[in-house]
């Protein structure tokens, strides 16, 4: 079916969305999916059904090489049959391909005449048109070959920054996820069943009552398993945006100096002015594997000066949207002793139930062996894990990188252990969704089968929702945006 005019010429996503949902055998799409600029080697990828005719113009052979296997061909222009490379080409024919249509690709010299040269001579042939971001991955999700959550998982990979972030997108690219959720809706639609069964045939004592109570037991574990999941204290998502930590404290202890420290550059002014710094400073840092986005603030105190005062504003605001409170107090001039640190600590206003790491900074300024803080008084609870540190030294910031690396441990969980974890807002909406017909089945279920069955039918529903087996065109604009051309 062709599109109308207008609609493409409006070149919106959709509009080709709705093309190559509209039936197989549509356009052919092309784009360099290696990164841009020069390199040693650049990989141009094709899908659709031109990609055959691509590789044979551009090889000026109708001999294909065998299926998935490299081989070396002269790549000429079509028109002038001028070669462009030589480099090695692949023909991957559909279905056993990434998008599952016939795929073709070229790995070329990646100097960007030759990259330039061969996407121009694609586009020269009938049919073909650069692709639009995330196409190809699209085009696999259309065609089965993923569900939702390893697209998003692949979208992750190729975003991941550290090593923590890159374990867990692949084991979500991998499936692992969607199986969790798959393995959820098949309980459902058992469950279903036997509801339904009951509802049709009891009469006929063909059904045992037996069988509602185990309907019932299976939704009530079904119901523990997400309500843990969804308990998980935002691990997935906090290790796949990164934990936001906030360096909050009074007027130059040397809060700067400790983002500078952590960072390694001079991101933030120090200077030996009390209020120096006004607006936040961010910065993202990866310690032992977990993502860091840190955040330097004023420090905090009543002021009249007018900028001073909106600089204390943003750093309460920050504050608050903080995963991780980076406290820091002037080592010197705190009292040695776990309540005197207790009220100081207090006096930060530190947000109520947010993970705290206290750093007892300018340790050099310690008189003798710096009595009770260099041992241990501070180690104890209520207080939070405490750590001495010079900024002007380096002393102790071994000890303050392994506490932040467990702190972060901690919070974004191993992504190697345990079920996979939830890692999009869009997946706990849609979960607390499911959670919530799944208590409205429970109440439901001793009054009105039929409606009880209906609720179950909508905690299923909620759960394709994530994995992309019901109603999945409303999010796919959102989820390919992110993604790169050529992916
Ligand atoms: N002796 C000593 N001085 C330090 C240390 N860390 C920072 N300073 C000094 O303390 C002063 C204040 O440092 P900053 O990093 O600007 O402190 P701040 O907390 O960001 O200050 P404001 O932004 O004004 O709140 C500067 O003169 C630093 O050189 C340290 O570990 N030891
Ligand atoms: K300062
Ligand atoms: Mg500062």
């Amino acid at each position: 079916m062709a599109l109308p005019r207008a609609l493409r010429a409006a070149g919106g996503r959709w509009a080709r969305c709705l093309s190559s949902s509209a039936g197989v055998g549509g356009d052919t799409i092309f784009a360099l999916s290696s990164a841009p600029g020069r390199c040693g080697v650049a990989v141009i990828r094709a899908s659709g059904p031109g990609s055959r005719g691509a590789l044979q113009t551009l090889t000026g052979t109708p001999k294909l090489p065998p299926p998935r296997v490299l081989a070396l061909r002269r790549i000429r222009d079509p028109d002038t049959a001028e070669t462009l490379d030589r480099g090695l080409v692949v023909w991957f024919p559909g279905p056993r391909s990434f998008t599952g249509e016939d795929c073709a690709e070229l790995h070329v010299h990646g100097g960007p005449a030759v990259v330039s040269g061969v996407l121009r001579a694609l586009g020269r042939l009938p049919g073909l048109r650069p692709a639009d971001p995330g196409e190809f991955t699209l085009r696999a999700f259309r065609r089965g070959k993923l569900d939702l959550t390893a697209a998003e998982g692949l979208g992750d990979l190729i975003r991941a920054e550290t090593e923590a972030q890159r374990r867990q997108a692949l084991r979500q690219m991998e499936g692992e996820l969607g199986q969790l959720y798959q393995r959820w809706s098949d309980t459902l639609t058992q469950a279903l069943a036997h509801l339904e069964a009951y509802i049709d045939f009891s009469e006929d004592d063909n059904v045992e009552e037996e069988v509602l109570s185990r309907v019932d037991g299976a939704v009530r574990a079904l119901e523990r398993e997400i309500g843990a999941h969804l308990r998980d204290g935002r691990r997935g998502e906090l290790l796949r945006g990164g934990v936001r930590a906030v360096i909050a404290g009074p007027p130059n202890v040397g809060k700067s100096s400790l983002l500078n420290l952590l960072c390694q550059r001079p991101a933030a002014i120090v200077s030996p002015v009390a209020g120096t710094t006004r607006d936040v400073v961010e910065v993202a840092l990866d310690i032992g594997g977990y993502p860091l986005v840190l955040s330097d603030t004023a420090g905090l105190r009543e002021t009249t000066d007018l900028v001073e005062r909106e600089g204390v504003a943003r750093a309460r605001d920050r504050l608050c949207q903080a995963d991780l409170v980076l406290a820091v107090l002037d080592a010197s001039a705190v009292p040695p002793e776990p309540a005197g640190l207790g009220a100081a600590l207090g006096a930060l206003q530190p947000p109520p139930g947010t993970p705290c790491v206290l750093v007892l900074n300018k340790a050099d300024l310690l008189r003798g062996d710096g009595g009770p803080l260099r041992h241990g008084c501070a180690q104890r609870p209520p207080l939070p894990p405490t750590t001495l540190l010079s900024c002007k030294t380096g002393e102790g910031l071994e000890q303050l990188l392994e506490l932040l690396a467990r702190e972060l441990a901690r919070l974004c969980g191993d992504p190697l252990c345990g079920s996979p974890s939830l890692t999009q807002s869009r997946h706990s909406r849609h979960l607390g969704g499911c959670a919530a017909a799944l208590a409205r089945f429970g109440r439901e279920r001793p009054r009105d089968l039929a409606l009880a069955a209906e609720q179950l039918r909508l905690a299923r529903r909620e759960l394709g929702r994530i994995t992309g087996h019901v109603g999945a065109e409303d999010v796919l604009d959102i989820i390919f945006r992110d993604f790169c051309v050529g992916k």
